[in-house]
């Protein structure tokens, strides 16, 4: 038992049905599909993109975003160091419990700490955890300013942004490295799905 846990009583309870016989009865295996990088580089566009490209084939998915986990899971958090790891550890949990679920799962968070994206890797059976590396330069996104807030990080509005008063630290070897700053959407979801087609394959019975 990690030192960590804080409930020494809480017994783990046997489940009847596994994630094996909810991966056949859906057809597919599941996995945690993690998509990293700076705020504008691409990462929720890919995950609904590939999301529904996905969905269309028959696929069980769920989509885990910054934006929406931070207003409900996450409210209590913000962007320091020690909230975004906190922030990655929940939702690392989360996903984690997702994937037992039988459901591939496309979270996209900036996690720009490596040791938070390895906990989150940890989590997941080896070879069930695809890291997705939408690498674009500070400053196509800064161009992009999707949101607005590279400006008010720049009026000096938002504090620790990640890329100006934050660290972002790119993944050294992940299993998919896209430069979103020339490809096109279509062509990241077709080198993602080829990646998780691969793996989400059932083998023998
Ligand atoms: N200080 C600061 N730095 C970075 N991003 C900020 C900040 N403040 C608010 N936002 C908005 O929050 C979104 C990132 O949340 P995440 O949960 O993905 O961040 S982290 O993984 O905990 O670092 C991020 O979403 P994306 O633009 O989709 O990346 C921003 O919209
Ligand atoms: N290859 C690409 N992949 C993803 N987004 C792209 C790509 N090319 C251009 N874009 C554009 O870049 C922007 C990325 O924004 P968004 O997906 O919100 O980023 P993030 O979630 O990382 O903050 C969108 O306007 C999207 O249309």
């Amino acid at each position: 038992m990690s030192e960590q846990n804080k409930s020494p009583n809480a017994v783990w309870q046997e489940v009847s049905v596994t994630r094996a016989n909810r991966e056949k009865l859906h057809g597919h295996r599941s996995l945690l599909v993690w998509f990293t990088g700076l705020s504008g580089s691409g990462k929720s566009t890919l995950v609904h993109a590939t999301e529904q490209a996905l969905h269309a084939r028959g696929r069980r998915t769920y989509a885990l975003d910054g934006d929406n986990v931070r207003h409900g899971l996450c409210a209590d958090l913000g962007f320091s160091d020690n909230d975004r790891t906190e922030n990655i550890r929940r939702i690392g949990e989360v996903a984690n419990l997702f994937v037992d679920s039988g459901a591939i799962v496309l979270a996209a968070f900036i996690s720009p700490f490596r040791a938070d994206r390895q906990k989150a890797r940890n989590l997941v059976d080896p070879g069930d955890f695809i890291e997705v590396f939408c690498d674009c330069s500070l400053e196509i996104c800064e161009q992009r300013d999707v949101k607005g807030l590279y400006k008010k990080a720049r009026r000096g509005e938002i504090k620790d942004f990640t890329g100006i008063s934050s660290p972002y630290e790119a993944p050294i070897d992940p299993e998919v490295s896209l430069n979103t700053g020339e490809l096109s959407v279509a062509e990241c979801v077709e080198r993602i799905m080829a990646v998780v087609e691969a793996r989400t394959q059932l083998t023998g019975d």
